[in-house]
Parts: C-alpha cells; structure tokens; sequence
C-alpha cells in the first residue's frame, strides 16, 4: 500500500477465554468492515482502536498516533478525533434532535469543524426532525441522529458497530442509502461491524475478516468474498460480487444491462439507471450453474464464458467451484454428482449460466 493515508492497529488483548491478536494495516479512506461470527472480537477491535478497551499495541490513524506502547504515547478516548455509532442510538430523551447533536459538539474546537452541524443534518435527511425528542422517532430516524451526531464532531475516523443490526429490514433499507451518501460525500474513513453479507457487500470498499481474535484475511471484499480457503464462499450463502457499470436499461423487457471484465450480465430491473453508473452486482453460488458447450434453446440469458479455477466438496453432496470469467471471480455450488458427469475440472473452459443476479445497492 503505498497510500500515505493508512490505518495501523496493533492489538493485543487478554481475557478469560478470549485473546484478541491483530495486526491491521487498512486503507485510510472508504468503508472498511470488520467481518466475522459472533465473538470473534469485532466489537473489541473497535473499542480498542477507541481507547475504550486498553490492548497493547498501537494505534494511528491517518498519520496521527493514537497509542504507542513502544514510547507510551495514549491519547485518551475524548482526544481521539472519533465518531462512534452503536447499534442502539444512545440519544438524551429530554433534548430534541438539534440539542442531541449540539451536546457532542462541545469539545470540538471551532478549527477543527470541517463537518459543520448543518451539513450533518443536510446529509442524513433531517432538516424536519430537529424539534423532535428521541421518544417520538422511529428506531431509523433515532439512528440517522446518531449517525449525524457522530459526523458533526468532523471525526478523523468513524467507527461504527452493527448500526443497522436493531432495525427490521425496511428501516435498514431506509438508513443504507444515508450512510452510501456519506461515503461519497465526505472523506472520512469509516471502520464498520458487520455481521451482514449484505451490509459488506453493499458499503464496504475493503474487508476485514475475523476469527476467534484473529485477523484472517483482509483485502477487496471481490476478492474475499470468492476465496474458497475462506468460510464465506462457503455454504447455501455464498456469492461473488461483480463490479461493473450500467451499460443501458430495456423498457420493454425491465432489463438492466451491466457490463463488467467476463462479459455483460442482464438483471431484472423495474426501473432504469444513469448509463455508466458503477454498480456492484450480487451473483449467488446456487444461481449459476455450468455447461461444458453454450446452450441452445435455453431461457438463461446471462451466460459467460469461464475457466475453472477451483474445485473441492462442499457439504453433502454438493461442490463449490470457483471460476474466472474474464478476470471477473464468480462461484458455482453444483452437485458432485453433475461434477462427474459432466467430467470437469481445473483449468477447463465452460459456460457458466447465470439465473439469477441482483445489484447490491
Ligand atoms: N467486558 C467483557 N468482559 C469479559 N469478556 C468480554 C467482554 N466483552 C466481550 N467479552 C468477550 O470477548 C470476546 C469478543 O467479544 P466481542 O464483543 O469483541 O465480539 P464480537 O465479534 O463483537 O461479537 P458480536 O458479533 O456478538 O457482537 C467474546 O468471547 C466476549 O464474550
């Protein structure tokens, strides 16, 4: 990473019966999601990098060092320039929206305001909401505040820890586009629990995977999502991630094409998108099955040309095969028994046929 602008933790942590040991070197810009199953020591990372949770180790963030055991530099938590958003908003209930947001603005010294509080507002839609008192907002809207709230101290680094995992999947999808729209808009790196596919799949421009305190693989969530040495392209959830750009949208047929490095995928779409609009498109192991020559008379529609890179057991009866479509990964989960039949292997050329494949965002 030649990147000036990096993150570095070095994390070392004791407990009963958990250790949390991680060396993490991340970009110093983008979402980045910390990954893994419940206990890995997502939230611990977090803290840690924080100062709410001593480890050994150190911390820098983007050029300014946050701990350093080796010359005992620690900067408590309320001089690490930080915004941290919860699952559950933590907001006063006997102060509206706008004192909320003002209350955590008292330490930030006016130099250092690059988010203003009105751009915060601005940003997660809540010009309507500023006279409100928390109890009278539903569980998106408190979380939106406290997504504003955490940008309007103008954090060097936002961490956030399941912010969606309280909401029910419509106030998710009401709060994802808020935090894609921050993405784009302001240039604050953003560390991100996640136990969601989705979530990383949708925001996340770089991946951390977690397990049992250690830091497993890290890298593009492309790249990691497909690994089949790692557990998510493992199992009934497993999915490729392909990025591409909208290419043009069919009124007739409600058809999204996108175009990306194998070839064009064409997506079940009920309303257009802007030519050229980079997109990210979700492409599921048990959606795409092979043929060693192009169908005919088929109704598959997407079928790229693709060379075996992969192939090994998953589960009962079933083979996870990793493919390269023109230097796009994709996944295939067939059965074992079509992997003999059909006599493939490493290396071979096939069709792979794509039933079904929806945009991430
Ligand atoms: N305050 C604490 N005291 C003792 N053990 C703790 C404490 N907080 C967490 N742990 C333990 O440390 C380990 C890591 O916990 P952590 O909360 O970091 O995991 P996580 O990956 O964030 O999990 P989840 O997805 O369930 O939130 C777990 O074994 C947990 O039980």
């Amino acid at each position: 990473m030649t990147d000036a602008r990096q993150i570095l933790a070095r994390l070392r942590l004791e407990r009963a019966d958990f250790s949390l040991d991680v060396q993490l070197r991340l970009p110093g810009r983008g979402v980045t999601a910390l990954f893994g199953p419940s206990g890995c020591g997502k939230t611990t990372c977090l803290r840690a990098i924080a100062g709410l949770e001593r480890a050994a180790g150190s911390v820098q963030v983007n050029g300014q060092l946050w701990q350093d055991d080796a010359t005992g530099a620690w900067r408590p938590t309320h001089r690490r320039a930080l915004g941290y958003v919860f699952q559950e908003a933590s907001l006063f209930p006997h102060l509206d929206v706008r004192r909320n947001m003002e209350y955590g603005l008292r330490r930030v010294p006016a130099v250092r305001r690059r988010v203003s509080l009105e751009r915060a507002v601005e940003l997660l839609g809540l010009p309507a909401l500023l006279g409100r008192r928390p109890g009278t907002l539903s569980g998106g809207e408190r979380q939106r505040v406290a997504i504003a709230r955490a940008l309007a101290v103008s954090p060097d680094l936002l961490l956030m820890d399941e912010p969606l995992a309280a909401l029910d999947a419509a106030r998710k999808a009401e709060v994802l586009p808020y935090l894609e729209q921050l993405q784009r808009e302001l240039d604050i790196p953003v560390l991100y629990v996640s136990h969601s596919v989705d979530e990383v799949a949708r925001l996340a421009s770089h991946l951390v995977l977690l397990q049992g305190g250690r830091a497993i693989a890290s890298g593009a969530p492309a790249e990691l999502l497909v690994r089949p040495d790692l557990p998510l392209a493992r199992g009934d959830a497993a999915a490729a991630l392909v990025e591409g750009h909208v290419r043009g949208w069919d009124a007739r047929d409600q058809l999204l094409s996108i175009a990306f490095a194998g070839g064009e995928l064409h997506l079940a779409a009920a309303t257009p998108r802007p030519v050229g609009q980079a997109v990210r498109v979700r492409v599921a192991a048990r959606d795409v099955s092979l043929a060693r020559v192009r169908a005919e008379g088929s109704s598959i529609l997407n079928l790229l040309p693709a060379r075996i890179t992969h192939l090994g057991p998953d589960g009962p009866g079933q083979v996870l095969v990793g493919l390269d479509a023109g230097g796009t990964a994709l996944l295939a989960r067939i059965s074992a028994r079509s992997q003999r039949e059909l006599g493939l292997a490493v290396g071979q050329a096939v069709f792979a046929q794509v039933k079904g494949a929806a945009l991430a965002d």
